[in-house]
């Protein structure tokens, strides 16, 4: 199903877990910050919602979507998280430049997930114009930030 034919910030919030005894890290790339400060605020206020605490949610910045896997592997490395959510806008520019960084962000991540224990959420738009991001990240098509704070809360309890 495309994101056109869902609502992104819809959940039903009976079936997610209280999260008031989770601690999340959420990775924030600089590039395209009006869409990642969106993203950021739906996350954090999915997370709220669902019961996680202000001091509990820890935020670090990194340049760009390229620099998301290390600074979520430093995140694991240096604080006791229950999951981390990593937020990028990558948006399709002249040159093939946008193919390299997203599929090297997706793969870095895919690989935290395999190789350390704590979960980390892809919550990075990959989009054709700043539209599409926008319409994604809070727009039309509601927030991606919404959905991964949902699935960071949910993997974080998995096999609990
Ligand atoms: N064009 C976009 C980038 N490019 C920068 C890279 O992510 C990286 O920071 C640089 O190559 C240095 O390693 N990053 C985004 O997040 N979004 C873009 O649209
Ligand atoms: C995703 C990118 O790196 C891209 O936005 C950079 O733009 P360009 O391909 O025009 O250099």
């Amino acid at each position: 199903m495309a994101t056109i034919n869902k609502n992104l910030s819809v959940y039903d919030k009976a079936t997610i877990p209280n999260a008031n005894k989770l601690r999340f890290g959420i990775v924030v790339s600089e590039w395209n910050s009006e869409i990642t400060e969106g993203l950021y605020s739906g996350a954090v206020e999915a997370l709220k919602d669902c019961g996680a605490t202000e001091n509990n949610i820890i935020r670090w910045n990194v340049p760009g979507s390229f620099e998301l896997t290390f600074g979520a592997k430093k995140m694991i490395e240096t604080l006791k998280l229950n999951a981390v959510i990593a937020i990028g806008s990558v948006i399709q520019g002249e040159t093939k430049h946008f193919d390299f960084v997203c599929d090297a962000t997706a793969q870095g991540i895919k690989d935290l997930n395999v190789i350390m224990n704590v979960p980390v959420i892809f919550c990075v738009l990959t989009d054709n114009n700043i539209q599409q991001s926008r319409d994604r990240s809070g727009g039309k098509h509601g927030n991606k930030g919404t959905e991964a704070a949902i699935a960071a809360i949910k993997m974080a309890v998995l096999g609990k």
